[in-house]
């Protein structure tokens, strides 16, 4: 396998319960890709997001990761690999943790900071990672403190915490209103232009939320996948009419998409 290969999936499904949850997915990400996963409620974006995270294998179908097949490897070595940022994990950092700690612990894959030491450049990393998402000056706050946006903010930064080689984002535009969004979208935008930054996979359910410097799409309608490819040529009337299941025009201006109905 190409060692420019970031994720691949090759004909995956999930199934529990007797539903398909994917359908036949295959996916390459490379290196150099920052892809948008969009869809409908329940179109099965969380689930190919955990397939990606390693969290999760594939029914039947083959999937790997970081050039590492998923149920032939081990995944706890492969997950310290992976940044990742979900509602789930808000959740799971108490009120109460500072919120440097909460960025720290990532080193750790683990919420809530206890017995780890950390040295003085990891606290200094995790400074600089908060900086650059805008929210330096809450470094000692405690996560419970925090608005829906500035904890988005802070779940990115704690997901470039490990240097990761693959960066996963669920719904990280979620909640926020019109002006934490539009922050949002320029620090990921900035992020995505960055030649540096690792491998991305956003997932999101508005085209509003696509942060220019993104490359590619894929669309999914229950669990199968409606078109991929190349952001221009996936983010169309057409393609997000057949994901969404009813007629959409979509528009483009200056690197931004909006939809709506036709
Ligand atoms: N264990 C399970 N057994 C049966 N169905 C499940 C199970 N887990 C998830 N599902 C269903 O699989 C479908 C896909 O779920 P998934 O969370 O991947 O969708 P999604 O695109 O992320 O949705 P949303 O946009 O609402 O977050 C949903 O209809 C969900 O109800």
């Amino acid at each position: 396998m190409s060692e420019d290969l970031v994720i691949a999936l090759e004909s995956a499904s999930v199934v529990r319960s007797g539903t398909h949850l994917l359908r036949d997915v295959s996916w390459q990400v490379e290196l150099d890709e920052r892809w948008v996963v969009l869809g409908p409620n329940g179109a099965g974006k969380t689930t190919l997001l955990n397939l990606a995270a390693g969290r999760l294998h594939p029914s039947t179908g083959t999937v790997h990761v970081l050039n590492e097949r998923l149920g032939r490897t081990d995944v706890n070595e492969l997950r310290t690999r992976i940044g990742i940022s979900t509602a789930h994990l808000a959740q799971q950092i108490p009120g109460e943790e500072r919120v440097v700690d909460a960025v720290l612990t990532a080193a750790w894959s683990v919420v809530g900071r206890w017995r780890e030491s950390y040295e003085k450049q990891d606290e200094s990393r995790g400074r600089a990672l908060l900086h650059q998402f805008g929210v330096g000056q809450l470094a000692d706050r405690t996560f419970g403190t925090l608005s829906e946006g500035e904890r988005k903010r802070v779940l990115i930064a704690r997901a470039l915490m490990t240097d990761p080689e693959l960066l996963l984002l669920d719904e990280p535009a979620a909640g926020l209103d019109l002006g934490a969004r539009e922050d949002l979208v320029g620090r990921l935008s900035t992020l995505a232009m960055d030649p540096d930054a690792p491998a991305t996979v956003l997932v999101t359910h508005h085209v509003e939320e696509i942060p220019p410097g993104f490359t590619h799409a894929l669309l999914l309608r229950e669990g199968s996948v409606v078109a991929q490819g190349l952001l221009t040529d996936v983010i169309t009337g057409d393609n997000l009419s057949k994901a969404f299941g009813l007629p959409l025009v979509v528009e483009r201006s200056a690197g931004r998409y909006t939809a709506r109905a036709a």
